[in-house]
């Protein structure tokens, strides 16, 4: 054997062969079972048997899982709906696929015009090809029958390996994903949420390179690979290229699942096999046709759990002036917040910082300014316990900030603050240089500058109390179920000290008879509405 010549690709070569050498390949419906299968289950319902293998952890095959009547409904499935858009398919690089999808055409014997996309990898052959091209069935079905792959549910990119999560998902197949989790459950392994597959369409010739599919957040959710059509060679090793690899001959009918361990296992498809009892026929003339259009190939239907990490559900704000006017919620100015920049450093090593009483002693002493004036990490610790809350998550809370230079600052409830101050303050610079900041690729405006007064932002109907040590102290919880139906303001000192002077403020309230951070007065304020208002 060459050096650096892999045992998976060793094994690769071996069933590349004309004629492969069949000896050790695991064939789980012959007689004389394979020393390493093992039988683990059999499976509710129709009784098919689950094996694994040793020394393959998490790795199952169930042979004949599918009957028959169930291959053809999922061959059916595959060559008339998944291979329709919006699912995504190799052609779609080269050609405009009609919107009903190449089936319709080829089933109901239509005429096809259909547009070419000048792709960078053309062969000059194809480069000399008309633009457009005129297709009946014949030529539909040649066009079909090079269709290698349908991505179903997120779609993969074949280029990057990886979901492209940013486009809206193409709703999984439901008749698909309750197989596949009905499958995985009775198996012992746990229901599975189905999210993304792909199709492979092996023509005899075709091979599938050893790989391990990585891509998925969640790792360790089983992928359930259904066979169909023609036999395959299907080779499985372990984490490595150099691992001992298996040899399974698997036929139309058979479902592989990689679970937890084998998850990791390289595996590839480096042979189709003839068909072993010729072609399926059936009366049907739909199901017929997609059989006619299988021919010798083999179809694989991989089908994944992602667990892509979505965002937590987005809060549903108030929007018109109206909604604002009159949705309860709890509208918080943080007051006389220190957010000033200042500019350290000299010529083209200058930078901006947030002026803060840790980072800029000097240049405060310099100044002959109060050190605890400048104290711009309370009013991050307040927007954290503000954003973070339930009260915000359910779209109750709107926060604003008002610095002590007069600044007003509206801050989206979905915004992400930084959890570490230094990565709060870069954000703070940025936004009082810009003026605002936007989502990443998105348009929405997670923090603004916005016109002062910010008498003009608030509800014309509703309380606005500050809070502050002078003011009568209440049980808040109590004290808030004695409030009217309607927005209530709270203007909340972001200051290591001074007069809770605020201009808008019509009462004042004290929540604790001791003095308390603004971030705790912050988090009394969430949890009172919360559980007033029944969010948990
Ligand atoms: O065709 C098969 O059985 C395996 C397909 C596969 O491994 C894949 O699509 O990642
Ligand atoms: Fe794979």
């Amino acid at each position: 054997m060459p050096i650096n010549v892999t045992k998976f690709r060793e094994a690769e070569r071996r069933f590349k062969k004309r004629v492969p050498d069949m000896e050790g390949v695991l064939d789980l419906r012959a007689t004389n079972k394979h020393p390493r299968a093992k039988q683990i289950c059999k499976l509710e319902g129709d009784g098919s048997w689950m094996w694994g293998v040793e020394g393959k952890e998490g790795l199952f095959f169930i042979p004949s899982a599918l009957d028959e009547q169930q291959q053809k409904y999922w061959i059916t499935k595959a060559m008339s709906s998944y291979m329709a858009p919006p699912n995504l398919t190799n052609l779609d690089a080269h050609y405009h696929i009609p919107e009903k999808g190449l089936w319709a055409y080829f089933e109901n014997n239509e005429i096809l015009q259909i547009k070419r996309k000048v792709h960078p990898d053309d062969s000059v052959q194809t480069q000399a090809l008309p633009m457009e091209q005129i297709l009946d069935r014949d030529g539909i079905k040649s066009l079909m029958r090079r269709i290698r792959w349908v991505t179903l549910g997120y779609q993969y990119d074949w280029t990057s390996k990886e979901y492209d999560f940013s486009r809206s998902p193409v709703p999984f197949p439901p008749t698909l994903a309750a197989y596949s989790s009905a499958l995985t459950q009775s198996a012992g392994l746990g229901p599975s949420r189905p999210e993304a597959g792909i199709v492979n369409f092996y023509q005899p010739g075709d091979t599938l390179t050893g790989h391990v599919d990585r891509s998925e957040p969640n790792m360790q959710a089983p992928l359930v690979s259904m066979s169909l059509g023609a036999p395959c060679i299907f080779l499985v090793g372990g984490r490595g290229r150099d691992e001992e690899v298996l040899p399974v001959l698997l036929r139309g009918g058979d479902v592989v699942i990689m679970a937890g361990e084998a998850r990791y296992f390289y595996h590839g498809v480096p042979r189709i096999l003839p068909l072993e009892c010729g072609r399926m026929e059936d009366e049907d003339p739909k199901v017929q046709l997609a059989l006619e259009l299988l021919g010798d190939a083999r179809i694989n239907i991989n089908i994944r759990q992602t667990d892509i990490p979505v965002p937590a559900e987005a809060p549903k704000l108030p929007k018109t002036k109206m909604e604002k006017e009159l949705a309860q919620r709890v509208i918080v100015v943080l007051e006389c917040a220190p957010l000033e920049i200042v500019r350290v450093g000299k010529g083209s090593e200058a930078r901006h910082h947030l002026l803060n009483s840790d980072d800029h002693q000097n240049v405060l002493r310099k100044h002959s300014k109060d050190l605890s004036d400048y104290r711009p990490d309370i009013t991050h610790q307040c927007l954290l316990a503000l954003l973070d809350s339930p009260l915000n998550k359910a779209g109750r809370l709107q926060v604003y900030i008002h610095t002590q230079k007069g600044v007003l600052i509206e801050i989206n409830p979905h915004t992400r603050i930084p959890r570490t101050f230094s990565r709060f303050a870069g954000l703070m610079v940025q936004l009082l240089h810009k003026l605002s900041i936007r989502a990443v690729g998105s348009n929405e405006k997670l923090l603004n500058v916005i016109r002062n007064p910010i008498s003009d932002h608030l509800p014309v109907k509703c309380q606005r109390v500050a809070m502050s040590g002078e003011g009568e102290t209440v049980k808040i919880g109590e004290w808030v179920k004695t409030l009217p139906e309607e927005p209530i303001v709270f203007f909340i000192g972001a200051m290591a000290h001074g007069e809770d002077k605020f201009e808008f403020a019509e009462s004042k309230i004290s929540v604790s008879e001791y003095p308390l951070a603004a971030a705790t007065v912050c988090s009394k304020v969430c949890h009172a509405f919360e559980d007033l208002w029944d969010i948990i």
